[in-house]
């Protein structure tokens, strides 16, 4: 099991999201944002949590222009999985890998707190060590995290279970409180919350492991 971390100028949940999988069992190699390819035969790229080239422009815009996003893109296209937390959801967004726009929060201020969420989709290679509609509790860290996308793209993810979690009393203005959506073949997965902040009891929580043992279990049973 291979998984690529990418990382931006700016970055600063690579190696927490580098731990996170490595305790779920993935050989991890982190990748320079210059880089033009993926390491061979990689299952799962990550793109961690941060503030890539400073937040300017527009979270995450920068980044989703690196060279490394167009082999990510291209990993994706062929069917590969790619895992997006926080500014790693923003640069989906940006590169039209995931639908919807993150707008600044609702009370213009940066968030950063513990906050419970509701698995919406617990049938997903990310999610499927979690049961439907679980309770879990994981950190929000942002003031970007505000969740837009047009009617018929709200209706389209809702009805084809494509929202993974919500938010159980809403941070920070996001539409139909999501906190988390998947790609219309489910192997895509970007999330504002911090799964790998809430891994390991030392942390003060480990509602977020699921994720990465979810993850592992997929792999380990294709
Ligand atoms: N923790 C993060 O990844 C933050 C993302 C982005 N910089 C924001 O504040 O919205």
């Amino acid at each position: 099991m291979k998984a690529a971390v990418i990382v931006f100028p700016g970055s600063n949940c690579d190696r927490d999201l580098a731990v996170a999988l490595r305790a779920a069992g993935f050989d991890v190699t982190m990748v320079w944002h210059k880089d033009t390819g993926l390491p061979a035969d990689v299952d799962l790229v990550g793109l961690p949590g941060g503030f890539s080239f400073g937040d300017y422009l527009r979270c995450g815009a920068i980044a989703a222009r690196s060279p490394i996003v167009s082999a990510v893109v291209d990993h994706a296209k062929k069917g590969g999985y790619v895992l997006g937390i926080c500014n790693g959801f923003q640069i989906l967004t940006e590169s039209g890998l995931l639908p919807g726009a993150l707008m600044r929060n609702r009370e213009l201020k940066y968030i950063c707190r513990t906050v419970p969420l509701i698995v919406k989709n617990a049938s997903s290679a990310f999610t499927n060590g979690y049961r439907d509609r679980q309770a879990i509790d994981i950190p929000i860290a942002h003031h970007d995290g505000n969740y837009s996308a047009d009617a018929d793209t709200l209706e389209r993810l809702t009805g084809e279970g494509r929202v993974a979690f919500t938010y159980a009393a809403n941070p920070n203005g996001s539409r139909n409180d999501i906190a988390g959506v998947l790609s219309e073949n489910g192997r895509v997965l970007g999330m504002m919350p911090h799964p790998e902040r809430a891994a390991d009891p030392a942390l003060g929580g480990t509602d977020g492991r699921a994720l990465f043992t979810s993850l592992a279990q997929s792999f380990a049973d294709a």
